[in-house]
């Protein structure tokens, strides 16, 4: 692979981008199939995961836990064990690794110390901490309810009821939720607080632990309960990423083209499928037939209203196409996204205000109205999504340097060398 320049200068075609795509698999579906695979009943399979930093340290964690995790070509080949390994779990930036690695650690004998980055320290795990020390688990996070802590497992979770506030992250009850089944009594998750963002996220682990066999009882608001039982193993094939679709479909949008994803879903738990409703807000024609979903820009692209609390993730993808629509736009119920990768609110609006965008940051969201861009350096933050947001604006304004574009590796291999493949852009040349 080219060394990739720092900052990366991001292709603008000279021209429509018309081209069909394949994309790696979900971050999140693979990471929740792993945490599964581990804990099943016999050996699994997950075909064409997604291969990239959160999904490799999720199985290098586990595989450090016990757990066999094995390349066979395309696919992992996951083999439960008993869990009795003192081990070390780098989380990286991944909240699915801080998040969904404690309540499995719960269950093993060994004495399991987690760290991570250094935004990683400030990214909240308390609350999964706190219930997990209130189902019966030995946690020493020296009183900070962050990184760097220390699971001491006894080989089995007693588990019960538990109340969190999950209103900074749907990560939490997913985690409690993934591992529970496996607890003695089960895990009854409530959560008190203000409401849980992206809760298709937590449909998606509901959804997992149910065709894996798991009683889940999730039919009163704001509570979930998992039966203590058998988690069923499987081979499943792992579907493309449709929040890493994002940009790519974007592209459509700034350039008028017409970007098809093959094998989109037909039906999904991922969130990134209301791309197709917003991309169509948005002006675009989006279509979804055998060939995958082909969406086409029109030459306009308009404004939107939108709460994205639901699908917080594509924040920054959305706004980059706010900056350039023609009309205002306002994103709303999205105050969690402080706590991702970086503090995405006051990153986007730093960085599309650096380009020229006139944006207004609020405690919950961005307005943002026309105006006219120019090219400069797009700084990322460690955070993949900024990095998408930065490839989007430019591909429709001349100049725009994107830092540390190999921070996408976070979610994606070798984003650049397929952004570069479908703006049709020299790679020598970069
Ligand atoms: O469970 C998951 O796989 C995810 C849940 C969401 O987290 P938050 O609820 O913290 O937004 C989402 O933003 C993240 O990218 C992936
Ligand atoms: C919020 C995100 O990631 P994480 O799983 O690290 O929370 C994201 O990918 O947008």
């Amino acid at each position: 692979m080219t060394p990739l320049a720092d900052p990366w200068p991001a292709p603008r075609p000279s021209a429509p981008v018309e081209r069909v795509v394949s994309l790696p698999g979900s971050k999140s579906l693979t990471n929740r199939a792993l945490v599964l695979a581990a804990l099943a009943d016999a050996p699994s399979v997950v075909r064409r995961p997604l291969r990239s930093r959160d999904t490799l340290l999720m199985a290098a964690g586990l595989s450090a836990m016990g757990v066999g995790v094995v390349d066979e070509g395309d696919d992992w080949r996951v083999t439960p064990a008993a869990l009795t390994s003192d081990a070390e779990v780098d989380c990286g930036l991944a909240g699915t690794v801080m998040r969904f690695v404690p309540p499995v650690a719960g269950l093993s004998s060994g004495t399991i110390a987690f760290d991570g980055d250094p935004h990683m320290r400030q990214r909240p795990v308390g609350e999964v901490l706190s219930a997990l020390a209130g189902l019966g688990v030995d946690i020493d996070d020296g009183g900070r309810g962050s990184l760097p802590f220390v699971v001491r497992g006894a080989g089995s979770v007693r588990g019960g009821t538990v109340v969190i506030d999950a209103s900074a992250s749907s990560q939490f009850i997913s985690a409690l939720l993934l591992a529970g089944a496996r607890y003695d009594t089960g895990v009854d998750v409530r959560h008190d607080g203000k409401p849980v963002p992206s809760l298709p996220h937590i449909e998606m682990t509901v959804a997992m632990l149910r065709a894996r066999g798991v009683e889940v009882d999730d039919s009163d608001p704001n509570r979930w309960a998992v039966a203590p039982g058998p988690i069923t193993a499987t081979d499943e094939a792992i579907e493309p990423d449709l929040s890493n679709a994002a940009p790519f479909v974007a592209l459509a949008a700034t350039t008028g083209g017409a970007i098809t994803i093959r094998d989109w879903p037909r039906s999904t738990t991922q969130p990134g499928d209301e791309l197709r409703d917003v991309l169509t807000r948005m002006g675009c024609d989006v279509a979804l037939d055998d060939a995958g979903l082909t969406v086409r820009g029109s030459g306009a692209l308009h404004g939107v209203d939108l709460d994205l609390h639901d699908i917080g993730e594509l924040t920054p993808a959305i706004a980059a196409l706010c900056a350039l629509a023609d009309s205002p736009s306002h994103l709303r119920g999205v105050g969690h996204i402080r706590h991702h990768e970086t503090d995405r609110l006051a990153a986007l609006a730093t960085e599309l205000g650096n380009l020229g965008a006139d944006v207004t940051e609020h405690p919950d969201g961005l307005s943002i109205r026309p105006a006219s861009l120019r090219g400069g350096v797009f700084r990322t933050y460690a955070d993949h999504r900024m990095a998408h947001a930065g490839v989007i604006i430019g591909s429709a304004v001349e100049g725009v340097l994107v830092e540390d574009i190999a921070t996408t590796s976070k979610t994606f291999p070798d984003f650049a060398g397929a952004w570069l493949d479908l703006t049709g852009t020299d790679l020598a040349g970069q």
